[in-house]
């Protein structure tokens, strides 16, 4: 039997654990399934910074979450051991030790990993730690921007570029890769191109808002078909409105319900890994992005207990 969360009508919810979703702590259960683990690291920012602040800050806005997720009839803490498994503590000065300690600490959980960021660049040592546990990896990226930028003032590891690194390195399998959510400006044309070339095909806002959540999520299934699945959700592919508290915000983004319902249409996918970044928590209003990003994490545990009925 799992060891859920804490009665919220024996404990008010403004009480008990500061775990995420109320939840056991990793050192409280015998065995986790699935591990949510913060990363709060947020020195690869190339514009706002705060996302150090973001695991608090999603677990805070997390208190609300009740067992049963009807949208795709699963409990997924009773269906699965989810713990808590607290931050992985990596050094703000130096951005190549904070990637090493990241992967390294990553590798170690013998269990699904949903990741709260911290910002984007913690994608790169995060999809190496799965990709040595699994192979070639199917991308899914939610996000505004491409994030596969060569450089930043000459600096390689930031969070415009772990997704160039990481085609780079070879860990992700380039038949299968997507971003969603793409828009704004961009430095220049060639921006696509690079991004084509290495092999990512583009899902804009636009394109959810003209065809709908379920054509989209139907399409991206026959592109991952039964590859071994990471997902990556920068909150910013959300509309400033619906995410507000993060460090790079770009206007005409997916609706948070757009963002839940193309992550439900992905139920039964081989998921075995993700991360949810770039929550920003000063620039936050009323916990919206808090709750947003708690949220989509918890369709993320969702999707991996889903598969685990297979
Ligand atoms: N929010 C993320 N991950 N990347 C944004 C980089 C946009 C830029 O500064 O050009
Ligand atoms: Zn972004
Ligand atoms: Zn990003």
């Amino acid at each position: 039997m799992s060891q859920g969360p804490v009665d919220a009508s024996q404990v008010p919810r403004f009480a008990g654990p500061d775990t995420y979703a109320r939840l056991p702590r990793i050192d409280q259960v015998e065995r986790a399934d699935v591990a949510i683990v913060g990363v709060p690291f947020d020195s690869g920012v190339s514009y706002r910074p705060g996302a150090r602040f973001g695991p608090a800050a999603v677990r805070q806005g997390s208190k609300l979450i009740r067992p049963y997720n009807p949208a795709l009839d699963v409990s997924p803490f009773a269906d699965l051991q989810v713990a808590d498994a607290g931050d992985i503590v990596c050094n703000p000065f130096d951005i190549g030790a904070a990637i090493e300690t990241i992967e390294q600490a990553a590798g170690e959980f013998d269990a699904g990993l949903v990741t709260i960021g911290g910002d984007h660049t913690i994608a790169l040592p995060l999809l190496r730690a799965a990709h040595r546990a699994h192979g070639p990896l199917a991308l899914l990226h939610f996000d505004a921007h491409l994030d596969t930028w060569d450089t930043y003032f000459g600096a390689e590891y930031t969070h415009g570029t772990p997704f160039r690194r990481a085609v780079e390195e070879g860990i992700l399998d380039t038949e299968a890769l997507s971003h969603v959510g793409i828009r704004g400006p961009l430095y220049g044309k060639a921006d696509l191109k690079e991004d084509r070339r290495l092999g990512f095909g583009i899902v804009t806002s636009a394109d959810v808002m003209r065809r709908g959540p379920d054509e989209i999520a139907e399409a991206l299934r026959q592109r991952i078909g039964e590859r071994p699945l990471y997902i990556s959700v920068d909150i910013d592919a959300l509309d400033p409105a619906h995410a507000p508290g993060t460090g790079t915000p770009e206007a005409g983004g997916l609706t948070s319900r757009e963002l839940l319902e193309i992550l439900r249409g992905l139920a039964g996918c081989n998921l075995v890994g993700a991360d949810v970044v770039e929550v920003s928590p000063a620039y936050d209003h009323a916990e919206i992005t808090a709750v947003a990003a708690a949220h989509v994490a918890y369709d993320l545990i969702s999707l991996f207990a889903l598969r685990s009925r297979a």
